[in-house]
């Protein structure tokens, strides 16, 4: 990303988020105080140690789940201050969620499968627009079983990217796929974010994939321990791992 800092426009902003889980008598420090901006139009990659906290703080962001204490902007908007109801529209509005496993209904076509999201939002792409956009054109009366990983994958990308979301989180989306297939599945995410704009935060194990990222938020012990920016970002098939 060429323009500096203070040109971007802050899409989320978490400020001293803190997320402590509790069970019983054991309370667990999962996010100690973090303060992150999600920029328009920026691919961020999560990375950091099992446990560090990546999950907790990408569901925060996203409005899956609440922090214990602190604040969370969405274009300058307080979600902390919103009613549940208020924090489920942002989520359903706004927000695309890609996992690790692609939870998939596997009685429907992967057509079937977006048509469940673009029949309930506003202003949603067709599913067939939807699948194109993550080359799955061809593959759309196919149901989850007769499709790879990689496909499955990318149902959920199309699944999760036909309401426009202005912010695509995805947590771990090559976990379970070997290195060529894992590439398919990152060009789907660059290519919405080049097409949408879509701004987008990735958390992955694998260090080899922050190069496809404008910026790198190193996470350990619940906390930020650094950020990096990438000067030029790689594009999926130049990494490799
Ligand atoms: N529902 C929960 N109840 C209790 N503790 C939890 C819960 N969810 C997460 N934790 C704990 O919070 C800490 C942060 O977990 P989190 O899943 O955010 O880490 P992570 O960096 O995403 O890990 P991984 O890379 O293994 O997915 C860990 O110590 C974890 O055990």
């Amino acid at each position: 990303m060429s323009e500096t800092q203070s040109s971007r426009v802050e899409v989320l902003k978490a400020v001293g988020i803190t997320k402590v889980y509790r069970s019983g008598t054991v309370a667990v420090d999962a996010l100690k105080g973090v303060d992150l901006a999600l920029y328009e139009r920026e691919i961020v990659a999560l990375l950091g140690a099992s446990g560090s906290g990546k999950s907790t703080l990408l569901n925060i962001l996203g409005g899956l789940d609440l922090p214990t204490d602190g604040r969370l902007f969405y274009r300058g908007r307080e979600l902390s201050a919103l009613s549940d109801a208020g924090l489920t529209e942002f989520r359903r509005r706004h927000v695309g969620f890609v996992f690790q496993f692609y939870n998939l209904v596997p009685s429907l076509t992967a057509r079937e499968n977006v048509a469940l999201v673009t029949e309930i939002a506003e202003d949603a792409m067709t599913p067939e627009e939807a699948l194109d956009r993550v080359g799955l054109a061809s593959r759309m009366d196919h149901f989850p079983a007769e499709l790879s990983g990689g496909e499955q994958q990318r149902v959920a990308i199309a699944r999760a990217i036909a309401k426009r979301p202005d912010i695509l989180l995805c947590d771990e989306p090559t976990g379970a796929l070997d290195s060529k297939t894992g590439v398919t599945v990152l060009e789907a995410i660059v290519e919405v974010n080049r097409t949408l704009g879509t701004t987008t935060a990735l958390i992955t194990h694998n260090v080899a994939i922050r190069r496809i990222a404008d910026r790198v938020i190193y996470m350990a012990d619940g906390e930020i321990a650094r950020a990096e920016e990438n000067a030029d970002r790689l594009a999926p098939a130049e990494v490799s791992w």
